[in-house]
């Protein structure tokens, strides 16, 4: 039994780390999960290229599913992947959303659930697997669903689901962030910034509540906020990407490459994308 599925990554307009309040939109920029499942117990995942990270997320994913819809099958999970890992483009939700619906389709039960329901057991594989703060149903359902979403984190709510055509600049500087590491008493600190930013978002006013943000957050946990002023008489919206190190811009192609020659000086990937409305699929 084989079954397999990709989700997008993420860029954030708001981090749900001061307030529970959380909101993103998915990126054209994609994990494939393929998961095999036998009678034989137990699951063993693997990452491709990178042979020392931390599987043990899509594992929960798969025996979370398997709990759920299966019959006690085990098997292999293996991801490939275009996101960069720990480094704010939510690499984690597209590995579990991916790995869920991969899972799920392998049983022949991808009709037993809807995708929002989908996307909570890989939010929750994610607790399990310790490699998140709140859970980050923001992130999980930006991947899963697309668009952009705004999430109450702290009750796994979807309080807003909308579409926007953005082009979006990505820079991705060569360090890594885990999210599990964030300093979450600073976040607290930037709270009253954090609700500004969630009115904005309710609103619809995504790119002015992203660039909120993105001051907030790089001032919480101390990420330059060069890359935001130089951006921001150009494009729509610029952030610092979850706990970082990526930041991305969203606006008119146009611009963006302008702001792109600008990023390049600076060490990392500097690369474009659009936003995307189609969320996660089985393949
Ligand atoms: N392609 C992948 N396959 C399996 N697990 C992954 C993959 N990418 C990320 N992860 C898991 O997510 C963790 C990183 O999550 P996190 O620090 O939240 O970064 P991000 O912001 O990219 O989601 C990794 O340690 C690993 O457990
Ligand atoms: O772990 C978490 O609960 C979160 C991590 C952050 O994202 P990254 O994983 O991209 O750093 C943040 O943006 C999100 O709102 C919540």
């Amino acid at each position: 039994m084989e079954g397999r599925a990709r989700a997008p990554a993420a860029g954030t307009v708001l981090n749900a780390l001061a307030t529970g309040t959380g909101s993103a939109f998915a990126i054209d920029a994609y994990t494939t999960a393929t998961v095999e499942l036998t009678d034989e117990d137990g699951v063993e995942g693997e990452i491709a290229g990178a042979p020392d990270a931390d599987t043990r997320l899509i594992e929960r994913c798969v025996e979370r599913v398997v709990q759920r819809f299966g019959d006690g099958q085990g098997g292999t999970v293996r991801t490939e992947s275009e996101v960069p890992m720990a480094s704010g483009l939510k690499s984690s939700s597209a590995a579990a959303n991916a790995t869920v619906l991969a899972t799920l389709s392998a049983l022949d039960a991808s009709d037993e659930v809807d995708r929002e329901d989908a996307c909570r057991i890989g939010v929750r594989a994610a607790r399990d697997a310790g490699v998140t703060v709140t859970g980050a149903f923001d992130d999980a359902s930006a991947s899963m669903l697309g668009g952009v979403t705004v999430t109450d984190n702290t009750a796994d709510e979807l309080l807003a689901r909308e579409e926007r055509d953005w082009s979006v600049l990505v820079w991705t500087p060569p360090e890594r962030s885990f999210s599990a590491d964030a300093d979450v008493d600073r976040c607290e600190q930037v709270a009253p910034m954090a609700e500004l930013v969630a009115d904005l978002a309710l609103d619809g006013d995504f790119a002015r509540a992203m660039t909120v943000n993105g001051l907030a957050y790089c001032a919480a946990l101390d990420f330059p906020t060069e890359p935001i002023v130089e951006a921001m008489p150009l494009v729509e919206g610029v952030s610092l990407s979850g706990t970082g190190p990526s930041f991305t811009a969203v606006g008119e192609h146009s611009a963006l490459k302008t702001v792109r020659d600008i990023w390049t000086e600076r060490d990392g990937n500097t690369w474009l994308t659009t936003t995307q409305t189609d969320g996660a699929q089985k393949r």
